[in-house]
Formats: structure tokens, C-alpha cells, sequence
């Protein structure tokens, strides 16, 4: 059995640990800033060129690629779906929303 910590003991580890936790968290936040830097950049291409916002085949792709990630990592599929669930909804939301901005700027085409 682990041996008993001091309560100074014990909060020092976690105050280690939380050092730690905040690192990752600043890390993770600047991570998902870029991806959705991408993301917006792919949004307003694809309204140029009047691309649908959702693409299904790369996302089963990315489903594959990081199930196979969590499953090396020895972390749930599940949890790494659904943090990916998030991000992709949140990009595709914000494609439709440029798609929707670019219609209203760009002008009707001449009839021919
Ligand atoms: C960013 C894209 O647009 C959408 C958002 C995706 C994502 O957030 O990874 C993936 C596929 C698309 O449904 C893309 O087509 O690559």
C-alpha cells in the first residue's frame, strides 16, 4: 500500500501536479486556437468556391486516425471522439456562418 502523505506533503504533490495541469491547459488552448484558424481559412475558401462546409468522407477519416491515436495512447475512443465532436461542429458551424456572409457580398451572377 502507498505510504501515508502529510497533508503539507499531499498539497505540495498536487500544487506540482496543478503546475503541471496549467501548462497543458495553456498548451491545449493556443492548439485549439490554431485549429480553428485553419478551419476558418478552409470555411472561407470553400465559400468561394461554394463548397459545402461539412465534408463526411474526411471526417470518417479523422475518426479512423484518431481512434487508432486514442487507442495508442491507451485513452477511450470515446473521450477523443467527443472532444473532436466539439471542435468539428463548432468549425462547421462557423463555415456556415462565413458561406452565409460571403452570399450576401458577393453579387448575383449576369444572367446569360
Ligand atoms: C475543416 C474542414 O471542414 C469541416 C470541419 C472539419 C474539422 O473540424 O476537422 C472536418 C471536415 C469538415 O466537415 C475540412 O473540410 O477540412
Amino acid at each position: 500500500m502507498a505510504k501515508p502523505l502529510s497533508r503539507e506533503e499531499a498539497l505540495a504533490e498536487i500544487d506540482r501536479l496543478r503546475h503541471g495541469i496549467d501548462c497543458i491547459d495553456a498548451a491545449l488552448v493556443y492548439m485549439v486556437a490554431e485549429r480553428f484558424r485553419c478551419t476558418g481559412e478552409i470555411g472561407a475558401i470553400k465559400a468561394r468556391a461554394a463548397l459545402p462546409p461539412v465534408d463526411e468522407a474526411r471526417e470518417g477519416r479523422q475518426k479512423a486516425r484518431l481512434a487508432k491515436l486514442a487507442a495508442e495512447a491507451g485513452l477511450s475512443p470515446d473521450v477523443v471522439e467527443g472532444l473532436f465532436r466539439y471542435m468539428t461542429t463548432e468549425a462547421v458551424r462557423r463555415h456556415r456562418e462565413i458561406a452565409a456572409r460571403t452570399q450576401q457580398a458577393t453579387p448575383p451572377a449576369k444572367p446569360a
